[in-house]
């Protein structure tokens, strides 16, 4: 599924968060949203999500417009794993994920085994399936937002938008969630702060003040002036023995 903007635009109280913001993400890409703190992304990931209404600017899925789709019929195409989504506290992890599949039940269409297996797999997915009775309020930080990840998967989105979705992981967690979200068949917007991690999505935006100033494969936008320009970091490239390659940074 094609997910693009034109033009967005969002303020509050007369500041302007978000101008001009164009972007196309074709099907099964990773997107990946780099940019300073206060740059905009999540203000960008609310409004590519429906949760916010652009003051200017539109969304589009599949050239349709958000602004007409209703919240069920976005929520069956596009998921969103916000980075400080709080839960009701006496609620189950297993509960948690299985609201994921909400958007698809109705009265003609009640709960059934394949749900079960959907939730199943989400759970196993995010290494989480060692816990499914356990309450929320007694999840760690990082347990959490894999509940969430969990419930986002379950949610069998065409789209899924992540807010900084490794920034409460453990690295053995971290890796292995990107590299569940790299392998899925799906396109994904996703926001990090790790630029090393960020190499690996199939291209990147970057977010200043409000803007995307760059966009297109890893290499062609993370120059070393745009380092310097919109992150105020100098970069020195290192190859490890595989051939793979890292920045370290430093102050510039
Ligand atoms: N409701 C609001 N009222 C006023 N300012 C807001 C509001 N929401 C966001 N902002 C401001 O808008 C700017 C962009 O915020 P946003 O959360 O989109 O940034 P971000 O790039 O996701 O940052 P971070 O990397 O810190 O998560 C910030 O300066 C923030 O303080």
């Amino acid at each position: 599924m094609n997910l693009s903007a034109e033009n967005l635009g969002w303020r509050v109280h007369g500041h302007t968060l978000l101008e001009n913001v164009s972007l196309e993400v074709a099907p099964g890409q990773t997107f990946g949203l780099i940019g300073p703190n206060g740059s905009g992304k999540t203000t960008l990931l609310r409004l590519l999500a429906g949760l916010s209404k652009p003051k200017a600017g539109r969304v589009l899925l599949d050239g349709k417009s958000l602004a007409r789709m209703r919240q069920r019929h976005i929520a069956q195409s596009i998921a969103l794993v916000e980075q400080q989504a709080e839960t009701t506290d006496r609620i189950q992890v297993r509960q948690v994920v299985a609201l994921g599949r909400t958007p698809f039940l109705s009265a003609l269409r009640s709960w059934t085994e394949e749900d079960d297996a959907i939730v199943d797999q989400a759970l196993v997915d995010v290494d989480m399936a060692n816990m499914t009775g356990r309450l929320w309020h007694t999840l760690s930080g990082g347990e959490r937002q894999r509940v969430h990840i969990a419930r986002a998967l379950a949610q069998q989105p065409k789209i899924l938008l992540l807010d900084e979705p490794t920034n409460h992981l453990d690295i053995r967690h971290q890796l292995s969630i990107l590299e569940l979200v790299r392998q899925l068949p799906i396109t994904v917007i996703i926001t990090l702060h790790d630029l090393n991690q960020a190499m690996a999505c199939d291209r990147l935006g970057i977010m200043d003040g409000g803007q995307l100033v760059a966009a297109g494969k890893p290499q062609a936008v993370l120059t070393s002036e745009r380092l310097q320009q919109t992150f105020g970091v100098q970069a020195e490239l290192l190859t490890t023995a595989n051939g793979e390659r890292l920045m370290r940074f430093y102050h510039a």
